[in-house]
């Protein structure tokens, strides 16, 4: 990690921190009042039955949605704090760093896998343009900001093991190997939340022993929170260092894998009562 970030990162304050979220649909209470925090540089899990809120949880962090109630903060080193339920959500991406990927893999599937890398630095490359016609041509600062655009996919596709099929469609690879160009993307965009909505969906033991290791990297190296829903118990307690677990939209255990294996309101949550006689 860079040195000067790592200084400012005060491992003390949360990168994340959720209020009180609240998401409401009509009726429906998707989200009931959740409170929790994401750690610089540590792996959080959100796991729960189907039909907890953990993608409406996502989808409220990440912008697609604002919530009905609650504050969401993101303090992180390099920037002021900022509130992401005020914000607009393709700032949430461009200036909170918030980057995510999605339970149905949403790459561009006609464009090569590099070209997904570079589509993903499209803002980076607008600015160093000037947002002019000519700056794409002829702006020293377009070409190194190109250059360092292309540096930084082509490290991605290295990092994911990606790097012989870069001029293949991206629509043409296998599905674990679409999986990590998905997480290659967002990492293109320098995030500082990193949320991935189950990255093992799809994956073999090795493929998931793999994503692991890509993971707890990606912590280790970039110092950055991740923030992941899985349902694949072996990654989940493989590698996260706090897990939150919501069931009917509410939080009923917050800890590390050991207590939340533990935790009796967590295995009734998964396993069922047993009816009463
Ligand atoms: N846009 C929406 N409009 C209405 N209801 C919604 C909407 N999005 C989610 N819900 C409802 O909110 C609840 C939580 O859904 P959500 O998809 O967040 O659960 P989940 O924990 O991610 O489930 P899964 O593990 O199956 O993906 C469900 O009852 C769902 O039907």
């Amino acid at each position: 990690m860079n040195a000067a970030l790592q200084q400012m990162t005060d491992p003390a304050t949360p990168l994340l921190t959720v209020e009180h979220l609240t998401m409401r649909f009509g009726g429906l209470v998707a989200i009931d009042d959740v409170s929790f925090a994401a750690a610089h540089r540590g792996i959080t899990g959100v796991i729960g039955p189907n039909g907890a809120g953990k993608t409406t949880l996502f989808n409220c962090i990440t912008g697609f949605y604002k919530p009905t109630v609650g504050r969401l903060t993101l303090a992180a080193a390099d920037r002021p704090t900022m509130l992401l339920e005020q914000m607009e959500g393709f700032r949430i991406g461009q200036q909170a760093r918030v980057a995510r990927t999605f339970q149905n893999i949403r790459l561009f599937t006609g464009m090569s896998v590099l070209e997904n890398l570079m589509v993903a630095q499209h803002n980076k490359l607008m600015r160093a343009s000037g947002y002019t016609f000519l700056g794409l041509f002829g702006l020293p600062s377009f070409n190194r900001a190109e250059k360092a655009a292309r540096d930084l996919a082509v490290h991605w596709l290295d990092r994911v093991g990606l790097t012989h099929l870069a001029d293949e469609p991206a629509g043409s690879l296998p599905y674990g190997a679409q999986r990590r160009l998905e997480i290659a993307r967002a990492m293109c965009t320098e995030p500082v939340l990193l949320c991935l909505d189950e990255p093992a969906a799809g994956l073999n033991p090795r493929e998931s022993a793999e994503l692991n290791t890509l993971l707890r990297s990606i912590r280790d190296e970039f110092g950055i929170g991740i923030l992941l829903i899985e349902h694949d118990m072996s990654v989940v307690m493989g590698i996260c260092d706090h897990i939150v677990v919501l069931d009917y939209g509410r939080k009923i255990a917050d800890g590390t894998p050991a207590e939340i294996r533990a935790d009796p309101a967590v295995i009734r949550a998964y396993l069922g009562e047993e009816e009463k006689e």
